[in-house]
């Protein structure tokens, strides 16, 4: 069955998650991608074939979007890049999205190296 993923990332990292997204385009193709709305832009800008939706940007509550997504059980696997040497202002959304995540025990990355690993362990193995 095809998945829902969530896709985010600070400033400094979206390249990075852009570059994840870019280098994994052919398995991420079968399943559903969620944005904060940034972050969703810069996907784009690099992997137009892939179709993301957005929600809001995550200081004016996309985190909460997703979070709630993932409580609903409606995103079942999360990828954020978290920027770990600059304050967000937003700093309790990205708490509790990270804490969402812990309590519903979904598949989740805060880096390219460990997103790599959850491809490699076959996360987006054959919808
Ligand atoms: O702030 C974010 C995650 O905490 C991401 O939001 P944007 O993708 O809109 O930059």
């Amino acid at each position: 069955m095809p998945l829902t993923l969530a896709l985010v990332a600070h400033d400094r990292m979206k390249p990075a998650l852009a570059a994840w997204a870019e280098r994994h385009a052919a398995e991420l193709a079968p399943h559903s991608l969620v944005s904060t709305a940034t972050t969703g832009a810069t996907i784009r800008a690099q992997c137009p074939d892939l179709p993301i939706h957005a929600v809001k940007s995550g200081p004016l509550g996309g985190d909460q979007q997703i979070g709630g997504m993932i409580a609903e059980g409606r995103v079942h696997a999360l990828i954020f890049f978290p920027d770990p040497l600059t304050p967000q202002a937003h700093d309790v959304d990205v708490k509790a999205l990270l804490r969402i995540a812990l309590v519903y025990d979904i598949p989740a990355a805060f880096s390219p190296a460990t997103a790599d690993l959850l491809v490699a362990g076959g996360l987006l193995r054959a919808p």
